[in-house]
């Protein structure tokens, strides 16, 4: 693994790995972050569909809601710029449950947890860090295999993440919404999700949203929305093309080996056993 520059050198943070466009500061400082009783935190790892979702919510008619940039990314200056915001804040972010701040938990926000297939996500992460300026170099879908595998990427391992809101996971402010789900019903999710935010909608409505939220419609207005800073929710990057790949359920075929599928479906089995978020995914393999 190379670097592509001084902006990619990575810190840790509790042994787990960021970016430098999460300061030490910021994240020393996370639980004096202040929440409000009325703020909904949209909470992932990493290229779970963080984007999808926040889309879905910013389109809910009469809402009057706003899609904040996430907590974790920036300087110290990120609590006063977090406080300038009048409507319920949707703050999206890639910290696990551990990480969250203390406020967020004291006052049980509203707190949405996008899930995700991990082999979709290892190979959407691998993508996204051969073309990240951000992030260090990764020459081959191997290297990047291995250090998933190990947690050695950014936000950790992919299952101390997921593990981290396991026991969180039946709690009245929380609703956990996997990307699989999405993809196979989306209307049924737009609506359930808008419930959880006691928002009530039209059929109508809801077949606009599934429109609006399209992958197809997403890649092809990102053009645009990559102008306006405050569009970006990816504590990684500004560039908003670097998130719409494939939009897709089962890429990791074409990319995992019979061996690294076997390595994978192993550790899976091993440290999900007890794990009922998974089933979130559907069809695991
Ligand atoms: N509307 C819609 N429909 C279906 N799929 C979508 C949509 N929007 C984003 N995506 C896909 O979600 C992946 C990016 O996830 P995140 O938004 O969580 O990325 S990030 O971590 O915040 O950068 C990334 O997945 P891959 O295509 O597999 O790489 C995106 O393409």
């Amino acid at each position: 693994m190379s670097s592509k520059g001084q902006s990619s050198v990575l810190h840790k943070f509790k042994g787990v790995i960021f970016s430098t466009m999460s300061s030490e500061e910021l994240l020393n400082s996370l639980d004096s972050f202040e929440a409000r009783e009325d703020d909904v935190f949209l909470v992932s790892y990493p290229k779970s569909g963080t984007h999808w979702i926040a889309k879905i919510i910013e389109n809910i008619p009469n809402a009057r809601i706003t899609l904040t940039p996430p907590i974790e990314l920036g300087d110290i200056s990120k609590f006063e710029e977090l406080k300038t915001y009048c409507e319920t804040r949707v703050i999206p972010t890639h910290l696990s449950y551990s990480m969250l701040p203390m406020n967020i938990k004291q006052k049980q926000c509203k707190i949405i947890y996008v899930i995700r297939n991990p082999k979709d996500i290892a190979v959407s992460f691998f993508h996204y860090y051969r073309d990240n300026p951000n992030l260090p170099s990764i020459e081959t879908w191997h290297e990047f295999f291995e250090l998933f595998l190990k947690g050695d990427v950014v936000y950790g391992s992919w299952f101390d993440h997921v593990l981290s809101w396991e026991e969180h996971k039946n709690a009245k402010n929380i609703f956990i919404i996997s990307y699989e789900e999405m993809k196979k019903d989306p209307s049924k999710n737009i609506r359930k999700i808008a419930t959880f935010l006691g928002l009530n909608m039209t059929d109508s409505e809801i077949n606009q949203i599934v429109w609006k939220t399209s992958f197809t419609e997403m890649k092809n207005n990102t053009a645009k929305e990559n102008c306006d800073p405050n569009h970006t929710i990816c504590a990684l990057t500004s560039n908003r093309n670097l998130v719409f790949r494939k939009g897709a359920v089962g890429d990791w075929i074409n990319y995992f080996t019979s061996k690294q599928k076997r390595v994978f479906d192993e550790l899976f089995t091993e440290k999900m056993k007890h794990s009922e978020l998974a089933k979130h995914f559907g069809d695991y393999s």
